[in-house]
């Protein structure tokens, strides 16, 4: 059976239980091989508060000693420069080469927003994509672009089909419902909470030492 590896590209300002919880889902239902998470240098995203060396540390602390194998993929902050999802995976797919299955994990809110990204319709001749529910982002027709939406039910196929395809399909995942968002936390963190139930406690620590997120 060909080899899976499951990504999980994101800000990470700072990485929280929503993304554990994502990853973790993913793996099970697609029975992948590896996750491997890639701390980015968004170009969508203004003002981020922690630096790119800490968004990756605090990753490192957060996916440490999780049941399956997990690779911390920094190539997208070595670049040093706004990174563009499809020149990371056309970098993973050289590295991995043609067979391998990769599975691309995404939020709603990311599958709300996909056709902004760098060379969107490209991106399903490289990896497949996954994407779970989240509070509040709709996951329906109404709410997700319209030629998004139509890639995204034509490709739709079962967690198998995935691990057993290099690329190009789609999968879903309705019964996720973390209500965990990193701008919630920054927030939370400001006023002085603690926001423990919201982040795993080595990263609390970390944001502790580093004094992160205090204005
Ligand atoms: N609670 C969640 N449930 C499902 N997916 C999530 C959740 N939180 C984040 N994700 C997904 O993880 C990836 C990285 O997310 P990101 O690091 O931007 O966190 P965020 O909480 O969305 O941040 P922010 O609130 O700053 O926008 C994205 O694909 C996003 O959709
Ligand atoms: O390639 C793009 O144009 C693009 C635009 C927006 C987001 N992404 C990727 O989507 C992932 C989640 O992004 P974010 O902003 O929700 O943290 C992360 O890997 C980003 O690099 C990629």
């Amino acid at each position: 059976m060909n080899a899976c590896i499951a990504l999980l590209g994101g800000t990470f300002d700072p990485v929280h239980k929503g993304h554990l919880a994502l990853g973790a889902h993913f793996m099970q239902l697609l029975g992948a091989d590896q996750l491997r998470v890639i701390p980015s240098l968004p170009w969508q995203k203004a003002a981020l508060q922690a630096t790119p060396e800490q968004r990756a540390e605090m990753v490192a602390l957060a996916f440490a000693g999780l049941p399956f194998p997990v690779l911390i993929d920094r190539q997208e902050i070595a670049r040093g420069k706004a990174t563009y999802t499809i020149d990371t995976l056309r970098a993973i797919r050289a590295e991995v080469g043609a067979d391998v299955s990769l599975c691309f994990l995404m939020g709603a809110d990311q599958l709300q927003n996909l056709d902004s990204w760098q060379e969107w319709s490209t991106l399903f001749e490289l990896a497949h994509f996954c994407v779970a529910a989240r509070p509040g982002f709709a996951l329906d027709d109404a709410s997700v672009p319209t030629a998004v939406a139509e890639q995204f039910q034509r490709r739709l196929a079962s967690p198998s089909r995935l691990r057993g395809a290099a690329a190009g399909l789609t999968c879903l995942a309705a019964d996720l419902a973390e209500d965990i968002s990193a701008t919630a936390i920054r927030a939370a963190l400001q006023r002085g909470e603690r926001a423990a139930s919201l982040i795993p406690p080595v990263v609390l620590d970390y944001i502790e030492q580093h004094n992160l997120y205090k204005n």
